[in-house]
C-alpha cells in the first residue's frame, strides 16, 4: 500500500475567527469536496517548505516560516493510499489568497454553525482537533 505524505494549512483569521477553506478542483481526485489548503510533499522536502510552496502555488500568498506553527499529524486511510497529514497554522501571510487553480475557497468561522458539504473525512476529522488550539 503506497504511503502519500502531505501537508495541509490552517490559515486562520483570528480577528474573524475564520479558517480558509478549498474546494478541490474538477479533475482532482475528490472534486467538490471541501479541505484545508496544501498537497503532496516532494522528495526530500519538508512538511513547511511544501506548505510554504504549494499555498504560493495554490493561493498566492506568501508565508514565513515565524508565522507557522507545526500542531500535529493525522494519518488517514483512502482505498488506494494511506496519507499523512502534517497540520500547520497559519497565522500571518502576505496577499490575498486567490483561487489560482480555479478552487472555490471559502472562510468558514468557526463560531458559526454553517453546514458546508461535503467535506473530505479528514476536514471534519480536523476541524475537531482544531477545538484544542484555537
Ligand atoms: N490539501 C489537502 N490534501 C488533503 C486533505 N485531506 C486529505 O486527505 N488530503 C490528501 O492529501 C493529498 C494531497 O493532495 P493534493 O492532490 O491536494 O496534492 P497535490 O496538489 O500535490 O496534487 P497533485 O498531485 O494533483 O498536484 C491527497 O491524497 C489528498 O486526498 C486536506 O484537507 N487538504
Amino acid at each position: 500500500m503506497p504511503i502519500i505524505n502531505a501537508c495541509l494549512g490552517i490559515i486562520y483569521n483570528k480577528l474573524e475567527n475564520s479558517v480558509l477553506l478549498a474546494c478541490r478542483p474538477e479533475g482532482k481526485p475528490f472534486a467538490g469536496y471541501w479541505e484545508f489548503p496544501g498537497g503532496k510533499l516532494e522528495r526530500d522536502e519538508s512538511a513547511f517548505a511544501a506548505l510554504i510552496r504549494e499555498l504560493n502555488e495554490e493561493l498566492d500568498i506568501i508565508v514565513a516560516i515565524p508565522n507557522l506553527s507545526y500542531l500535529d499529524q493525522i494519518e488517514y486511510q483512502y482505498p488506494h493510499a494511506l496519507v499523512t497529514l502534517d497540520i500547520i497554522l497559519v497565522t500571518a501571510w502576505q496577499n490575498e489568497p486567490q483561487p489560482l487553480e480555479g478552487q472555490k475557497l471559502f472562510w468558514y468561522q468557526l463560531d458559526k454553525d454553517i453546514e458546508l458539504e461535503p467535506l473530505l473525512p479528514t476536514t471534519a476529522k480536523i476541524f475537531e482537533l482544531l477545538a484544542n488550539y484555537l
